[in-house]
């Protein structure tokens, strides 16, 4: 038996997850307040916090670490690179610490990872980053030469509950166009080309609608404004985009349940948002829609947002012309991350190399 620990740091929680094989042994949502997250003033400060957050619960479950064969993370921000499962190597934790690629929760997984597999004498990989790159070339392009475009986002989970929905109905993921719309604390709609993501909003940069703690698309030159206005600093302006944006900016949260109970106190601005949230989610499908020239197979929406019966609801209503609309609510990364993995441990896939790949990612798309 191959047991797994699994840990996926989101902008908003801390999934870990205990496989023992296939099996789900225990999964659990530590979920953190937006006010112990703010209080660091980088993301790699939290790792303390995080692992602290952690081991808690390992204590408390009587979880035996030595039991773990593996630490499995959820990839984060670095070079461009194709899907699959990684060794955590010396390379990749210093591109992820260094931030150089950006920073985002999941940056942490494969350093909580390498913490855990160091401390144990274990192994340590991630599956499926969010720096996988699919892009066909016309979509690089991004109208300022020098700032091109680049493929971030939900990764592992877009693809996961792509396999998912179109086996229930038969249908192979590398025969089949879909749009997945990851609605998380960060916001990706992706458009997926016959197994590949040729192109999707960048949520974490500022592309496609708002978020929970996300601003989304903002004009550039009003952006550019606001800088020198403010005369702020390039930390502050990450954390008012990627974190105090969307929601929070709006109505001080990034909990779509307290934007609902709003709504239902009678509440009319925060009714405006969320209808808001609804249009500019369901214009980037539309965006995505064009991408595939209209030949959808299905409409997937995805996350945590998509546990929201109003969201879901208004959402299927407004997007049900394009294909039918598909609600797996969640995430399915634990499942995909511990499949990564195992699939390396039992010797039916290579595990891959950070440095080589993106390496040879990089030569292609000079070509
Ligand atoms: N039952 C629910 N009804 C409405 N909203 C919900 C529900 N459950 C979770 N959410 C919302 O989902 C959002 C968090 O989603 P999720 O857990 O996917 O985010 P994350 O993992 O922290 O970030 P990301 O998905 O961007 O990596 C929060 O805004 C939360 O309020
Ligand atoms: C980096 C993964 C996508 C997002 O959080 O916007």
């Amino acid at each position: 038996m191959i047991r797994t620990l699994i840990i996926n740091p989101g902008s908003t929680s801390t999934k870990i997850a205990l496989f023992a094989d296939n099996e789900c042994v225990l999964n659990q949502n530590i979920e953190h307040e937006n006010h112990e997250i703010l209080k660091f003033h980088s993301l790699v400060e939290q790792e303390p916090f995080r692992i602290q957050k952690i081991e808690e619960y390992i204590t408390a479950h009587n979880i035996d670490l030595n039991s773990i064969d593996a630490f499995v993370g959820r990839g984060g921000l670095m070079r461009p690179i194709p899907g699959g499962t990684y060794e955590v190597d010396t390379a990749m934790i210093e591109d992820l610490r260094s931030g150089k690629f950006g920073i985002h929760a999941s940056n942490l997984g494969a350093i909580i990872s390498d913490y855990f597999a160091k401390k144990l004498q274990k192994r340590a990989f991630i599956v499926d980053p969010v720096v996988v790159d699919e892009f066909e070339p016309v979509a690089y392009l991004s109208g300022f030469k020098g700032l091109e475009r680049r493929s971030v986002f939900h990764a592992l989970n877009q693809k996961a509950v792509a396999r998912e929905a179109l086996k229930n109905i038969n249908k192979k993921y590398a025969e089949s166009n879909v749009i997945v719309a990851h609605l998380g604390g960060g916001i990706s709609i992706g458009a997926h080309k016959r197994g590949k993501v040729v192109d999707v909003n960048n949520g974490l940069d500022g592309e496609g609608p708002f978020a929970p703690n996300r601003t989304g698309q903002v004009s550039a030159m009003s952006v550019v404004d606001y800088v020198f206005d403010h005369q702020t600093d390039r930390e502050t302006m990450r954390k008012l985009i990627t974190q105090t944006g969307g929601l929070v900016s709006y109505l001080g949260t990034n909990d779509l349940r307290e934007v609902e109970a709003k709504i239902t106190s009678g509440d009319k601005y925060a009714k405006l948002v969320f209808d808001s949230l609804v249009y500019q989610i369901s214009k980037e499908i539309g965006k995505q829609a064009a991408v595939l020239q209209g030949e959808v197979d299905m409409v997937i929406l995805t996350g945590g947002l998509a546990y929201s019966v109003p969201l879901k609801k208004a959402l299927t209503q407004k997007n049900k012309w394009i294909a039918d609309v598909v609600v797996i609510p969640g995430e399915m990364e634990m499942q995909a991350l511990n499949l990564g993995a195992q699939r390396v441990l039992t010797g039916t896939e290579d595990v891959k190399n950070y440095q080589k790949e993106s390496e040879a990612l990089a030569h292609a798309k000079r070509i």
